[in-house]
């Protein structure tokens, strides 16, 4: 690394709420892990001493892409049980291979999925999985930010629901602040339709007593709801609510089937919601009220999801989803415009995951940014950037990316990671996980 990063003559994007613009002309100065200046001219201060220049010709700079949930293993299982309902693709397709999954899958899918995120311009992802040490390798070795944590199903003996709580605790202790702090850990029962609630009450208490946030999956299916109703005569927000889910900075994947009450719960919360909506759409799930739990002020940010409902990790894909179904299914073709979809992709990752320091291209800011090459055809003329950005581009143009004032993405390769080995690898533990 060295001592200071100058980007001139550069494209950057400007998020912040209230803004009158959303791009601004200049420069960009890095030092060690921070952004420490963005303006159109440059003070002469910076010319001195060590430096770095890149020229910004060409390209767009924007805050890293912030994917708030997924299960990066399962890129593994990509294009393995498509087309079916989410209870029988987790009962009968996903369960019984990821049983199979060994460290050295969960290491190789992740590797996989990592450098997918990478190339395409995501610098901080979320993870709830097992085998997590894997997982935190990986994340460590690429020189991503993560924010990880063992996922548990409590579906089992009560000496079972121990190992995987102890193994989740642990995990959260072990990992928490590593990687030079670009890791950060949680605690995540796998859904209330999969944990009984003693079991989610048990996380609930640890979280406390560990002072970590949780993330669960939540109402992502109208079945799911009304199965929770049935078992605990609760919607599951109100459900969660009652364990205590609530009591402790927290954030929810999918929350599809919502009704007001139950936004004004999350709002009160302050309850963020990760809207995946390329695995919502496949799974056909139905459509998040993302304006309506907009308005009323909970976080939305965006996931991916695993890359078996998905099927890849292309958050410019999720941004372009997201500006587009909610103005199909509201009518309202000024539902969720570019600029909003962006901030969702990053700004709002942040918030959800109660992080100041990451989201934004600001003076104070970790270095985490991306450069997009806009002098490609479907990029000219260059009009409104954050549009083209959310509604023309996609993973395939990012050029570079930072994450932690270290370049990991350069010219599109990845400095970082090994990708013909990782192909190689993660396609021989398919076919072997097809045989065991
Ligand atoms: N194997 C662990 C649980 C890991 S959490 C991650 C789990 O989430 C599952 N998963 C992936 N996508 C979804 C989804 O959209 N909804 C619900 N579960 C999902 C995935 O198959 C995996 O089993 C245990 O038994 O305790
Ligand atoms: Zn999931």
């Amino acid at each position: 690394m060295t001592q200071r990063l100058i980007i001139r003559n550069g494209l950057f994007a400007q998020l912040q709420e209230g803004l009158a613009q959303t791009t601004i002309k200049g420069y960009m100065v890095v030092e060690q892990d921070r952004i420490v200046y963005i303006g159109e001219t440059l003070p002469e201060v910076y010319e001195q001493g060590e430096v770095e220049y890149i020229d910004g010709k060409g390209l767009f700079f924007m805050p890293g892409l912030i994917n708030t949930h997924g299960h990066a293993a399962m890129s593994l299982l990509r294009g393995y049980g498509d087309d079916m309902v989410l209870q029988s693709w987790l009962q009968e397709k996903m369960w019984p291979m990821e049983a199979k999954f060994t460290g050295n899958d969960v290491y190789w899918g992740t590797a996989l999925s990592v450098i997918e995120m990478l190339k395409g311009g995501t610098t901080l992802f979320v993870d709830m999985y097992d085998h997590m040490d894997q997982v935190a390798k990986v994340s460590e070795e690429s020189g991503i930010r993560a924010a990880l944590m063992r996922g548990a199903i409590g579906l089992c003996s009560e000496d079972v629901q121990r190992m995987k709580l102890n193994e989740a605790v642990q995990f959260a202790k072990d990992w928490n602040g590593q990687a030079n702090g670009r890791i950060t850990t949680l605690l995540a029962p796998h859904a209330p339709y999969t944990c009984p609630p003693a079991f989610i009450e048990k996380f609930v208490e640890a979280a406390h007593e560990l002072d970590l946030m949780l993330h669960t999956h939540m109402s992502e299916t109208a079945a799911e709801v009304e199965q929770n109703v049935k078992e605990y005569g609760l919607r599951p927000v109100a459900h969660l609510e009652k364990l205590g889910l609530f009591s402790r900075p927290s954030f929810i994947a999918h929350g599809v089937h919502l009704n007001d009450e139950e936004i004004a719960t999350l709002a009160k919360h302050n309850v963020g919601v990760s809207h995946n909506p390329g695995s919502n759409l496949k799974l056909a799930s139905g459509v998040a009220r993302v304006v309506d739990l907009q308005r009323a002020g909970v976080v939305v940010s965006l996931g991916t999801d695993g890359a078996a409902s998905n099927n890849n990790l292309d958050m410019f894909e999720e941004m372009r989803l997201a500006a587009l179904i909610h103005k199909g299914v509201s009518g309202d073709p000024t539902a969720v415009p570019a600029a909003d979809a962006m901030r969702m992709a990053t700004v709002n990752g942040a918030r959800t995951l109660h992080m100041n320091d990451v989201g934004l291209l600001q003076v104070g800011m970790k270095a985490d940014f991306i450069a997009v090459d806009i002098d490609q055809p479907h990029l000219y003329p260059h009009t409104d950037l954050v549009s083209h950005m959310v509604y023309s581009a996609s993973a395939k143009d990012v050029q570079h990316v930072w994450v932690d004032g270290n370049q990991v993405v350069k010219n599109g390769e990845c400095l970082t990671m090994d990708e013909e080995r990782i192909k190689h690898e993660a396609e021989q533990c398919f076919r072997n996980l097809l045989e065991r």
